[in-house]
């Protein structure tokens, strides 16, 4: 992979990771970047989340290395520090009856409260802002058991985005929301690169919304990376029909030059024009 732009905020480095003896990703090389949204896609099994939690440090690879701003070994920090600069939206999280929303948000702020004291100096407005941009603010004195999938996808996200770490990762963070949530939480991913210049790595299925959102893409099929690079040269209908293993037409946009992903089943309209 090119490293041209900015440097590595969280970097996997020939990372081996597996369950036992059955290696899952072998010789995975990724960057993730300050002020860019790289996103990981592949078919289902193919290792993104497992990736993505060696990286934040919720799963131990066989081998390689994890590294923070180019050089540091991520277990070269204690968890709390590690906690401070990574973040990540797991796939899946545990609701407990009668927890009010405003409670699950101000856990994420655990890492930043005083060891002793307990005083969080930034925690209210941080808690305030995470909810809002989340748009769970309504919601703010409802049990987490008693939301709906979308509506908690949300909190966690808000519990999240409350840390304000520099590197934020996000396994399938589009799940269960309808389609405006779905395009306020990208944009929201987008502003927090481009704005705030946060080094954001995401898990899609959506390869249309990866190619959307993503400055890099990488692409894993095969027990590897099959490719990383820029949406154009990875997002072609060779390599995703190769991973996917059905036929996935790619053609970018005729205005704004993005790339409009169709996969080809027996039965859609594009396969019956093409038969
Ligand atoms: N706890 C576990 N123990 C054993 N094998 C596991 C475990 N978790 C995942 N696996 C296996 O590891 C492989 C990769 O799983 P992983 O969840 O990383 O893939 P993924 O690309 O994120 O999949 P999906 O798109 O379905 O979410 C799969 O074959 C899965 O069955």
């Amino acid at each position: 992979m090119a490293i041209t732009r900015a440097a590595s905020a969280l970097r996997a480095v020939d990372l081996r990771c597996g369950y036992g003896d059955v290696d899952v990703v072998t010789g995975a090389c990724v960057d993730v970047r300050p002020g860019e949204v790289t996103a990981l896609v592949g078919a289902n099994g193919s290792g993104k989340s497992t990736l993505l939690r060696s990286m934040a440090r919720l799963h131990t690879p066989t081998s390689g290395d994890v590294l923070l701003d180019g050089d540091t070994p991520a277990l070269a920090l204690s968890l709390r520090e590690f906690a401070r600069r990574v973040t990540l939206l797991t796939q899946s999280r545990p609701s407990p009856a009668g927890i009010p929303v405003r409670d699950v948000v101000a856990y994420g702020r655990h890492p930043h409260r005083h060891r002793w004291r307990g005083t969080d100096p930034d925690g209210a407005e941080a808690i305030a802002w995470a909810m809002e941009v989340t748009g769970v603010t309504p919601m703010a004195d409802r049990g987490i058991d008693e939301l709906s999938g979308g509506e908690r996808q949300r909190v966690w996200l808000a519990t999240c985005l409350c840390q304000r770490t520099s590197v934020l990762l996000l396994d399938e963070p589009t799940t269960f929301l309808d389609l405006r949530y779905q395009v306020e939480i990208l944009e929201l991913v987008r502003d927090l690169a481009d704005v705030h210049g946060v080094a954001v790595g995401i898990v899609l299925h959506d390869l249309q919304q990866a190619c959307d959102v993503a400055d890099r893409v990488v692409l894993l099929a095969d027990r590897a990376v099959l490719a990383a690079g820029p949406p154009e040269d990875v997002m072609t209908a060779e390599l995703l029909s190769a991973a996917f293993g059905i036929r996935i037409d790619v053609h970018p946009d005729a205005e704004t030059g993005v790339r409009r992903i169709h996969p080809v089943g027996r039965h859609t309209h594009r396969a019956r024009q093409l038969a």
